[in-house]
């Protein structure tokens, strides 16, 4: 289980994104969070997945309480989670080849040695093949890219994905594809789901539930 109990959050403590939001996920399922531009989606987004740390409240994983965000929290709580956010030139080295970026993770634990027998099939799965997996991300589209960033996402097999607006560049059939791979990865690992996103059509037909952000905040 996934839990946000009672989090503040923001980026000036005298006037948080939100105040003392709880959010439940059950182990494998998949939430829906739906909300307008700027509310703070995003921002509870990155809370959930350790990477903002909280004015105030919990984030429970698995019945543990987060211990560090970012950098300082352990790794075993780090790498239960995936995310991939919606601009995927904000997130990937634009030094590395496709396949690089995939591996990314393997190499930040010390794996390394497994990126040669798992980034193949792994890119073969969100759709790369070997003619894309050797370019840069200047040498590809914003679609292949996010194709590579789902796979880095998913190469340390995390129990949790995080989706901020992962599709929300994308085409309908870039998009279908993606959601595809997470929903297949999913039934495989069990793993459970926070979408978010703006698009109500998309994520009621590909989350087992959605709530919108004026519920979990009471409108405030
Ligand atoms: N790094 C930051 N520093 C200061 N304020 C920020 C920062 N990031 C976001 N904000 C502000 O926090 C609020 C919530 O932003 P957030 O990105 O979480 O919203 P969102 O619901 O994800 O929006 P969108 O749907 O447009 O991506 C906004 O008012 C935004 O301007």
């Amino acid at each position: 289980m996934l839990e946000l109990r009672s989090v503040t959050a923001g980026y000036d403590r005298a006037a948080p994104v939100m105040r003392g939001v709880d959010l439940t996920i059950a182990a494998g399922a998949s939430v829906g969070l739906l909300g307008p531009s700027g509310c703070g989606k995003s921002t509870l987004a990155r809370v959930a997945a350790l990477l903002h740390r909280p004015d105030a409240g919990q984030v429970v994983i698995d019945g543990q309480p987060a211990r560090g965000w970012r950098h300082r929290a352990p790794r075993e709580q780090r790498t239960a989670f995936g995310v991939v956010f919606q601009q995927p030139r904000l997130s990937a080295d634009p030094r590395l080849t496709l396949t690089d970026l995939i591996a990314e993770p393997l190499r930040a634990v010390g794996r390394a040695p497994e990126a040669a027998a798992v980034v193949p099939a792994l890119a073969a799965r969100v759709g790369l093949g070997k003619d894309l997996i050797g370019r840069r991300p200047h040498e590809v589209s914003d679609g292949q890219l996010q194709r590579a960033c789902l796979a880095r996402a998913l190469v340390l097999r995390p129990r949790w994905l995080i989706c901020d607006e992962m599709t929300a560049m994308l085409d309908a059939s870039t998009t279908a594809s993606l959601v595809h791979v997470v929903e297949e990865y999913r039934a495989e690992h069990g793993a459970g789901l926070l979408a978010v996103g703006h698009d109500r059509v998309l994520l009621e037909r590909w989350c087992d539930g959605t709530t919108h952000w004026d519920d979990l905040t009471g409108g405030l």
